[in-house]
């Protein structure tokens, strides 16, 4: 049975007999070949998503936060803490909840997503909204991480990234190959650095004989690093990646250079015609930031005529949809509503 990606992974990762294994079981979730999303972008495309809101707080985080929080109770730590635009937030004080420690969460006021501030709160966080936005909440965790005796689980945190490399591990297992290119949201970053990482060791330990061109996208509104510069406001629907100065820039950088790849971006209205498609033909719903990813194969295809038939390309979706309900029901097809009368009912829906 699945133990989690500490023990999966353990020879791949930081970790010793030392260290307590604080698991929800993250990991494994499944690649779903998508044959009718890809006949509406391009027949013949080999289009795999990677379903990470299928770990245990819905997001591609529990992958960082088992090794992030696992490492902390190695450390002694009594708290951890964390900035968060919602996801980063949930997982932690999940994780720090299985560990007893205490969880300091700081999102933006009024900026995150139903669902993820029901989980910060359920898990028993301490829950700050501040008056400011993700960047804002991040400078002043970097701030009281220094001062105080409380472990930061942001994506800073090494060991963050060693926990998500996993995530490429499982890719190559489950499609035997590494894939042609890996398409990923990119908000503050970490995820496309620990995906590069982890392709970059599974080809050095000689499991694959290649490695995908890494291509990150970011929502126009939020774009810092296509624009090559902070954002000071970033504005997106995707709140998830509402961030105007990337922790990790650099990596992800490095990652696109080093892989032949690119960053680009994607608007809102993109973002949200890729999540409403892949929903209609694979049944499959996402969070809008995840929806990024298919959003840049849509626009990789349709004006950059990069992919051909034959690729084989994977798209991590790094949230579950349940996380954001409001944008679901203000952006998809409106219910309607009429009197318990059978009749009534079978002649509105045309029977
Ligand atoms: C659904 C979803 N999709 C994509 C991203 C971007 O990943 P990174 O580029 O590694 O930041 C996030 C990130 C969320 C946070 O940064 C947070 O929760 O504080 C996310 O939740």
């Amino acid at each position: 049975a699945w133990r989690g990606i500490i023990e999966e992974f353990r020879e791949f990762l930081p970790v010793s007999e030392k260290t307590p294994v604080i698991t929800l079981l993250e990991g494994n979730t499944p690649l779903i070949k998508a044959d009718n999303l890809a006949r509406e972008i391009l027949p013949g495309l080999n289009l795999y998503l990677k379903f990470e809101g299928l770990n245990p707080t819905g997001s591609f985080k529990d992958r960082g936060m088992t090794m992030a929080v696992s490492k902390a109770v190695e450390e002694g730590a009594k708290a951890v803490i964390c900035a968060s635009t919602g996801n980063t937030s949930a997982s932690a004080a999940a994780y720090a909840a299985k560990a007893g420690l205490k969880a300091v969460v700081l999102i933006p006021e009024g900026k995150i997503a139903l669902g993820k501030l029901s989980q910060a709160v359920m898990y028993g966080a301490e829950v700050v909204q501040i008056k400011g936005n993700f960047d804002d909440a991040l400078e002043i965790v970097r701030e009281i991480g220094a001062e105080y005796p409380i472990t930061i689980v942001n994506s800073i945190n090494p060991y963050r990234l060693q926990g998500q490399k996993t995530a490429a591990f499982e890719i190559c297992e489950q499609l035997g190959r590494a894939p042609d290119y890996h398409f990923i949201p990119v908000g503050n970053a970490g995820n496309i650095t620990a995906y590069w990482m982890g392709y970059k060791e599974y080809f050095e330990a000689g499991k694959v004989d290649s490695k995908p061109k890494m291509c990150g996208w970011q929502a126009a509104g939020a774009a810092p690093i296509v624009l090559g510069h902070p954002v000071k406001n970033p504005e997106t629907i995707a709140t998830a990646i509402r961030i105007g100065n990337p922790a990790s820039w650099k990596g992800a950088v490095n990652a696109a250079k080093e892989s032949g790849g690119f960053i680009d971006m994607v608007t809102d209205e993109e973002i949200l015609e890729a999540y409403r498609l892949v929903a209609r033909t694979e049944g499959i719903f996402c969070e809008p930031a995840s929806a990024a990813s298919i959003a840049g194969v849509i626009k990789s295809v349709r004006t950059k005529g990069l992919l051909k038939a034959g690729d084989v390309v994977v798209c991590t979706l790094t949230g579950h949809g349940l996380k954001d309900p409001d944008t679901a029901i203000s952006m998809g097809v409106k219910p309607i509503t009429l009197p318990a009368d059978k009749e009534e009912i079978v002649k509105a829906l045309g029977f």
